[in-house]
């Protein structure tokens, strides 16, 4: 199965399988996460009814195309489910993301999520995380004296760039994309780097994840629950 298909069948596996008539769900960004809003677009003209609280503008953007009424975060104590991509992640279900700029709006829509769905494709799944550059959302004042703290903690770093210019995230901010060659302690590293004067958010997702949808082998999809 080419990678395409996989993000198809876990993005439209999750709308099938967790999406019910009446709930809210946080909606994630990028190429999987597509699959999961097209398919609830679908759900809706058979007849559902859904809301949803988009994760990013481009988002935010393709939910209204599909027919999804959108409500802003603060308007709901929480939601029933968030869905959404992954960069990477491990045999802890620790995740990283924010390949496409939104980590800092899809934290904070997966905390308020009674239920996280990760729908990756057989990529992503990856025995020690660091392979993909974990993206770190700063604040444009002084992001090069914030830069460099990041690089105290072993890491090669670059600014995030699109079309020649400095990438602006949907929150006015840049995104320090940072290379290890592999993160020995998720956990200490998420508290270290949000620790760092000028961070807004890091792309870790540290025992967030509630359920994975993802294919095994590149051949069939699996739904794995996590206890945390
Ligand atoms: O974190 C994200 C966006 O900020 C995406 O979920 C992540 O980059 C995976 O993207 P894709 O589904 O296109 O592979």
């Amino acid at each position: 199965m080419d990678r395409q298909n996989e993000k198809a069948l876990v993005g439209e596996a999750a709308a099938t399988q967790f999406v019910k008539d009446g709930m809210t769900i946080g909606l994630g960004t990028g190429s999987t996460a597509y699959y999961v809003i097209k398919k609830m677009g679908e759900m809706i003209k058979a007849g559902m009814t859904l809301k949803g609280v988009a994760t990013s503008k481009a988002t935010e953007k393709l939910a209204i195309e599909c027919g999804i009424q959108l409500i802003d975060i603060n308007e709901v104590e929480e939601l029933d489910l968030a869905i959404d991509g992954a960069d990477e992640i491990d045999a802890n279900f620790y995740a990283t993301k924010g390949g496409g700029g939104a980590l800092l709006r899809e934290k904070i829509i997966a905390n308020a999520a009674k239920t996280f769905i990760v729908v990756a494709d057989g990529s992503k799944k990856v025995q020690s995380l660091g392979k993909f550059p974990l993206p770190i959302e700063v604040v444009p004042f002084g992001y090069k004296q914030t830069e460099r703290a990041i690089r105290k903690f072993g890491c090669k770093t670059e600014i995030r760039e699109k079309d020649g210019e400095i990438f602006v995230t949907d929150n006015g901010n840049y995104i320090v994309d940072c290379s290890f060659s592999s993160i020995q302690n998720p956990t200490q590293l998420q508290q270290d780097l949000n620790n760092i004067v000028g961070v807004v958010e890091n792309g870790l997702f540290i025992d967030m994840v509630d359920v994975l949808i993802s294919i095994k082998e590149h051949k069939e999809i699996s739904v794995e629950y996590v206890q945390n």
